[in-house]
């Protein structure tokens, strides 16, 4: 009989058997460096959902609609004030405490923002928003100034003719059910453009709604690309539909930028030189009926270097609206190159006008739902302007103290920009618990449950303006309030933002009470970089007795 040969490897070839054993030696060998590493063994004394070998905690995300990450992420409140998560070997620590919060964001050190804000390169660049190092540094300290509160006071007149006009186009909108954002995206773009860059008189209606759309499917894209591990590779990214849609959205977005930026070098050319607002405030002060000089407004809820810009300290210069001011710095010869004046531009318009449309939107749906609070922001109105139907000046905005409770309260519920995200350069002690961060990690603020916890808010789900109110503020903690981040990288914009929700607000209140049939437990709420209702900001409005329009 003829013998069998004995196969060691039973039905496996030799080779297959040997690729295996080395796959599996490689796999075990990179699963002891990994759980070895410092970051993941640091990371694994904090509190957070049990993870699995190299994907961590990735596979909560998978299968996950990047429209519901906000209701998701909300279930893993159970881990309290400090959570951790791994994608794959990156750690990621969310800070819910106040305290340990303010540690980060008052950092010097902590400015740089994580990975995750690289999707916007293509469309920002290196501006302000994800520029680190010197460079943020410079131009953070130019681009501050042009949003004190001395060139502010002239953008007034600006955005009451912008809130008219858009009281005349919702007109058409009486007595009907219409979603609101739509229209608040395109008056914030026409504002920023007319303010901010100093264009006027282009065919804006148009292009600034054109543009506000393709902001936001920039943010879907950029925000799929956060979720979405494959996605999330630039190599894997640029052969997908997203590349092709990428494009197809930023020339739009770029060719608005680049005609505002050409538009303004030919005024400026004209004219001879840039605007300085000091002029046009003498000139807006003509149509303003109150002419007393108010007294410095603080906005007293954050801190940051805002507030340390002294009126003293505005030279020639600074006076400059920001784009008047960055033309008039190049054509001077300072080191500052057209492709950095148009990543700032676009950052600009970005941030300038997505965030106030979410947040107007918000306090027009809420103010729709609370019809108490709406009566005693008329009531306030009406003390204001007296039944008068003149335009709204600085100083009336300085006296609508209510009005600032409920955008203030909107902004904690709703804050629009919903998290905030870093990058540690080295270990940070928390103060909440018994805690090192290391460095290396990506820190994730998440304002929007900052904002809810009962600790800081007495019934911190119901909207109550008074939560505004000086006595109720005292002792609450800095950094328990931060719909604007805050310490040196805190919004720069934030005064002009507040400045001009105040003037569109109340102008659209003095024309129209709002209504909603819905509460706020019926908003489906979706965070595509910027929070907003997936079911449509729909309100309903009717003229009231005296229209100014009219
Ligand atoms: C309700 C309106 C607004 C909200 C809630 C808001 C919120 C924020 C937040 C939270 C940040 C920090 C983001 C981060 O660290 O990732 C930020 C940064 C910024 N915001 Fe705003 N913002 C608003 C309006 C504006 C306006 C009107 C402008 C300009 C006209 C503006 C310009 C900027 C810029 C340039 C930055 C980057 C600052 C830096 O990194 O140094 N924002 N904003």
């Amino acid at each position: 009989m003829e013998a069998v040969p004995i196969n060691t490897f039973g039905y496996l070839s030799p080779v297959v058997f040997w690729s295996l054993i080395t796959i599996a030696t490689v796999l075990a060998v990179a699963h002891y460096f990994i759980e070895t590493s410092r970051i993941v063994k640091m990371g694994n004394k904090l509190p957070g959902p049990k993870t699995v070998p190299f994907f961590g905690n990735a596979i909560l995300a998978v299968g996950v609609d990047p429209k519901d990450a906000l209701t998701e992420a909300l279930k893993y409140d159970i881990y309290g004030d400090v959570m951790r998560v791994f994608f794959g070997p990156k750690l990621i620590v969310f800070l819910s405490d106040a305290r340990d919060v303010e540690i980060i964001l008052s950092s010097p050190v902590h400015i740089d923002k994580s990975p995750e804000y690289r999707f916007f390169a293509p469309w920002l660049g290196e501006g302000l928003l994800i520029s680190t190092g010197d460079k943020w540094r410079i131009h953070r300290k130019l681009i501050a100034p042009t949003f004190h509160l001395s060139v502010l006071k002239s953008f007034v007149p600006l955005f009451y003719e912008n809130s008219i006009d858009l009281v005349q186009k919702l007109k058409n909108n009486v007595g009907r059910d219409f979603d609101c954002h739509d229209y608040m995206s395109t008056v914030t773009v026409d504002i920023l453009m007319e303010t901010a860059m100093g264009v006027r008189g282009t065919s804006k209606e148009k292009s600034s709604f054109e543009y506000a759309s393709a902001v936001m499917d920039m943010c879907n894209i950029i925000h799929q690309r956060h979720y979405n591990l494959l996605l999330r590779l630039d190599a894997l990214f640029q052969f997908s539909s997203y590349a092709k849609e990428q494009q197809k959205y930023l020339d739009i977005i770029h060719g608005l930028t680049k005609r505002i930026i050409k538009k303004r070098k030919e005024e400026v050319k004209e004219n001879g030189e840039a605007t300085d607002t000091r002029l046009q405030e003498t000139k807006t002060k003509k149509i303003m009926t109150a002419v007393t000089e108010p007294k410095e407004q603080k906005i007293r809820y954050v801190r940051d270097d805002l507030d340390e810009i002294d009126d003293n300290d505005v030279g020639e210069k600074k006076r400059l609206a920001f784009l008047d001011l960055m033309l008039e710095m190049k054509r001077n010869g300072e080191h500052l190159t057209d492709e950095e004046i148009k990543e700032e531009v676009d950052t600009i318009m970005f941030e300038g006008h997505d965030t106030t449309a979410a947040g107007s939107s918000f306090v027009l749906s809420l103010l729709g739902i609370h019809q108490d609070i709406q009566v005693r922001v008329m009531e306030e109105l009406n003390e204001i302007f007296q039944g008068s139907d003149r335009p709204c000046t600085f100083q009336d905005t300085v006296e609508m103290k209510y009005l600032e409770r409920v955008i203030l309260e909107t902004l904690r519920l709703f804050p629009p920009v919903p998290i905030i995200a870093r990058q540690l350069k080295h270990d940070v002690q928390l103060v909440s618990g018994n805690y090192v961060v290391p460095s290396g990690s990506t820190i994730v603020i998440p304002q929007y449950k900052i904002h809810r916890q009962e600790k800081y808010y007495a019934n911190p789900d119901v909207f109550n303006p008074d939560n505004f109110l000086p006595e109720n503020m005292q002792d609450r903690h800095y950094y328990a309030y931060i719909p604007f981040s805050a310490g040196p990288r805190s919004c720069v914009g934030r005064k002009y933002a507040m400045l001009k929700l105040k003037v569109l607000i109340s102008t659209f209140l003095r024309n129209y009470q709002v209504f909603s049939d819905l509460t706020e437990k019926d908003f489906k709420l979706q965070v595509d970089i910027i929070l907003k209702r997936s079911d449509g900001f729909n309100i309903k409005i009717e003229p009231r007795n005296k229209i100014i329009i009219s």
